[in-house]
């Protein structure tokens, strides 16, 4: 790699893709999503075409177009934009990555193909160094998400050697519950000074406790602010308010999940909070009924007054 590298810390809001009504990308929200994040939630950084925002779902066009407009709007307002180029097809993500390379983007991040999946750590290590060299100067993050992918074999087992076979490599995005291995690759980052970003909002507390540099995640789009107070209250050693925080975060996050909390309720639930037209989600997936996201929206906006 030849230029400095910004290392990647703080909250990153995983977006959301917004849809027209007729279920096309809709880039005239990309702007006032910009302008939202940072006035309203102070949040500066973005992981776009990830889980959230239904990447897999997307067309590679589509995805070029989105990672485009997040890069056009956002230049001089957002500190970075993470590209996911994640696809099943390793010469989708190669050009995706040659794509966000060539507009500027901070950095990608590739999670495993989940259909024919890698056998273990090595043919992972492998499929990412591939997707690497087609934007070598680009910062490339490996995206742990078990839950989704199915390939459970441990990150810190993919990180181990990865510095050998991808200069550019510079850390994990975990979005998985067990902490022996998050903390392994905690450990394992601190001679390279990658960053460790946690992925499971409604435990982050813990995985700050194990050293991690930031948080990739989706409730940071309208929640943002609120942890980002939580953050603060840890730095400052401040253990009771960083808990009462997550205590409130993690009932107000199991209150989601109990109503059923998923990426289209999510969207839907980002509309009513924000205001801005987020739109359906993309078959397969299925439209919250409005009635749900409307009382779970006014479910954050109480616990955001509150705090
Ligand atoms: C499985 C899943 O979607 N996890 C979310 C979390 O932010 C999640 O929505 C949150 O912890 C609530 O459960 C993120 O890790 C996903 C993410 O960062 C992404 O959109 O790429």
């Amino acid at each position: 790699m030849s230029r400095s590298i910004k290392k990647l810390t703080g909250l990153v809001a995983a977006t959301f893709t917004p849809l027209t009504a007729e279920g096309e990308i809709n880039l005239s929200v990309i702007g006032p999503y910009i302008d939202y994040l940072i006035e309203n939630q102070n949040v500066k950084s973005v992981f776009i075409n990830g889980t959230t925002g239904e990447g897999c779902s997307l067309t590679v066009d589509e995805r070029k177009q989105l990672a485009a407009a997040w890069c056009q709007h956002g230049k001089g307002k957002l500190e970075q934009v993470i590209v996911h180029v994640g696809c099943m097809s390793i010469k989708d993500s190669q050009e995706l990555a040659r794509h966000a390379a060539s507009i500027g983007a901070d950095g990608i991040a590739v999670i495993s193909p989940s259909y024919f999946k890698p056998v273990n750590a090595d043919a992972l290590r492998l499929f990412i160094k591939e997707v690497s060299t087609f934007a070598p100067d680009l910062p490339m993050y490996y995206y742990h998400i078990p839950s989704m992918t199915g390939v459970a074999f441990d990150a810190a087992d993919v990180l181990n050697g990865i510095e050998q076979v991808i200069p550019s490599f510079q850390g994990v995005k975990y979005t998985g519950t067990d902490l022996r291995d998050l903390g392994q690759c905690v450990c394992y980052s601190q001679s390279h000074n990658w960053s460790v970003l946690f992925g499971v909002d409604e435990q982050l507390l813990g995985a700050l406790v194990l050293g991690v540099h930031g948080a990739v995640g989706s409730t940071y789009n309208y929640l943002g602010c609120i942890v980002n107070k939580m953050l603060a209250a840890f730095d400052n050693g401040n253990h009771m308010q960083t808990r009462v925080l997550q205590f409130s975060l993690f009932y107000d996050c199991y209150y989601l999940c109990s109503a059923g909390f998923d990426v289209s309720v999510n969207k839907q639930v980002m509309s009513e909070v924000s205001g801005l037209a987020m739109g359906p989600p993309r078959l397969p997936l299925l439209p919250c009924p409005v009635s749900k996201a409307q009382a779970i929206a006014q479910k954050v906006k109480d616990f955001s007054q509150g705090h």
